[in-house]
């Protein structure tokens, strides 16, 4: 749905230039929803408007819903939803008429843009809002409405640029759900960029990670967890820690077993089966746990890995750096 070859930009200025992004290609197919992850500045919204045709990539071209960026970016229009960071509602507005209003534009009929209006307001539980002016909504009301207006037209593909910036925990979870079942729903492929880690391993089947306009990994947030990070498994035991720790030492999972009093902290391979094994061997050795707690590696961890620097650190990088 998505081929991205060689895309790079660079905004010129008068001290030389910001190379934003630095020739990135990449695939989505349909139905995927695809995370762009990066810190502040790392280039994912000069990614998306290259991709949704609203800036000239420098270089480089990508085919999206079937259309050549460069040659026919009405078609790739046509075919795409965009949901911006800062929507674009008008504030005196009813909720019900921007919705009408967005399928005039897209030049449906009076009595399809208004069905379309109600089918979207429904799914995306705005109906009891629908008169309301869109300045009247909460945060997280106006991002379903932003996005119920990126779907007017029935996109093949929907980009959402941080879909749930200062979004509350609660209407970032009810936002990830729409999501969802926009795509189970209507099959729609959706690519989105954020610098919420939790966002991006809970809503996406796969993650881009780009840093300073770069893409330095690309897999499922689980297999880039699984590659890069130990699980730390601590156990608490009522007595017997260093025998335990010899006898554990042996599975093939452990790298590393570290004795504290009678606490436990073994750095393992994640499997599926090694707590099961673990007790195992504990009763083997005759040791019995009062507790145990496994901590599985976060995207974080992955992000710090590659990078070197923790999500949160804004990287604007001038020309050449
Ligand atoms: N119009 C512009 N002129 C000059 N530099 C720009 C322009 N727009 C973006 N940049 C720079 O390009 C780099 C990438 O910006 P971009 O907005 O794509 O990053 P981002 O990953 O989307 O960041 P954020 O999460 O803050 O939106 C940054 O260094 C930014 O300062």
């Amino acid at each position: 749905m998505i081929e991205a070859k060689d895309l790079s930009k660079t905004y010129r200025n008068k001290k030389g230039g910001v190379e934003a992004v630095s020739g990135v290609s990449f695939h989505v197919a349909p139905g995927e929803i695809v995370g762009f992850l990066g810190q502040n500045g790392a280039g994912k919204t000069t990614t998306l408007r290259m991709l949704t045709t609203l800036l000239q990539p420098t270089s480089g071209n990508a085919r999206v819903a079937g259309c050549d960026l460069r040659a026919d970016p009405q078609g790739v229009r046509r075919k795409i939803g965009y949901v911006a960071q800062s929507g674009g509602t008008s504030p005196a507005a009813s909720v019900r008429s921007e919705m009408i209003l967005q399928g005039r534009l897209y030049q449906m009929s009076q009595a399809d843009a208004v069905r379309r209006a109600d089918q979207l307001l429904e799914e995306f539980d705005l109906t009891g809002l629908a008169e309301r002016p869109t300045i009247t909504l909460s945060g997280g009301q106006r991002r379903r409405l932003d996005i119920a207006l990126g779907l007017v037209h029935e996109p093949e593909v929907l980009f959402l640029d941080e879909p749930s910036a200062a979004l509350d925990p609660q209407s970032r979870s009810m936002l990830w759900d729409h999501v969802r079942e926009v795509r189970e729903k209507h099959g729609t492929t959706v690519f989105l960029s954020t610098h919420y880690l939790d966002e991006a391993d809970a809503l996406c089947d796969r993650v881009l990670i780009i840093d300073r306009g770069r893409i330095v990994a690309e897999d499922s947030p689980t297999s880039l967890k699984q590659q890069l990070g130990h699980d730390i498994v601590t156990m608490e035991l009522v007595s017997g820690a260093d025998r335990a720790g010899v006898a554990l030492a042996e599975h093939p999972a452990v790298r590393d077993v570290q004795v504290d009093g009678e606490t436990l902290r073994l750095t393992v391979e994640h499997n599926d089966r090694m707590l099961l094994e673990f007790l195992r061997t504990l009763d083997s050795a005759d040791v019995e746990p009062t507790s145990i707690q496994v901590v599985r590696p976060t995207l974080d961890d992955v992000f710090l890995s590659l990078t070197g620097r923790p999500l949160d650190a804004a990287a604007p990088q001038p020309l050449g750096a």
